[in-house]
């Protein structure tokens, strides 16, 4: 099994609990890992035969902008979900960070892993 990474992408959005929260956008940074098999695309050098981390990364901020939910939680289940649907990803892991969210970490944030492993070949 292959991967396609995205990693560190920032993207912005209404997102959090509190009142103060739904009346501005923050950043959050988002690292996927998106389980592919780079071989026809290697074998072919043609984009249409791979994930295009460009495509992907452009449909990540149009969801960011088009949502606004209070958790992070919901936030990276909605976007996997998309992202599974749209672009065939038979497994992915993302990982959804809000930097600056609790003063005294770095980041706080959750990461899941959605859908069936491909096995090695
Ligand atoms: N597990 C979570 N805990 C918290 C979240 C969240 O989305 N998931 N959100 C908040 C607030 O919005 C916080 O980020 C504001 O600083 C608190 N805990």
């Amino acid at each position: 099994m292959d991967l396609v990474l995205i990693e560190s992408l920032g993207v912005d959005t209404v997102i959090g609990v509190y009142d103060w929260e739904r009346t501005i956008t923050q950043r959050l940074v988002l690292d996927l890992e998106l389980a592919t098999d780079i071989r026809p695309a290697a074998a072919s050098d043609d984009i249409a035969q791979t994930l295009d981390y460009a495509a992907i990364s452009q449909r990540i901020a149009g969801f960011a902008t088009e949502h606004a939910f209070a958790l992070v939680e919901t936030f990276a289940e909605r976007l996997a979900t998309t992202l599974r649907e749209e672009f065939g990803i038979a497994w992915l892991r993302l990982t959804v960070r809000k930097p600056g969210a609790v003063a005294a970490a770095a980041a706080v944030g959750v990461t899941i892993v959605r859908g069936t492993r491909p096995e090695a070949t």
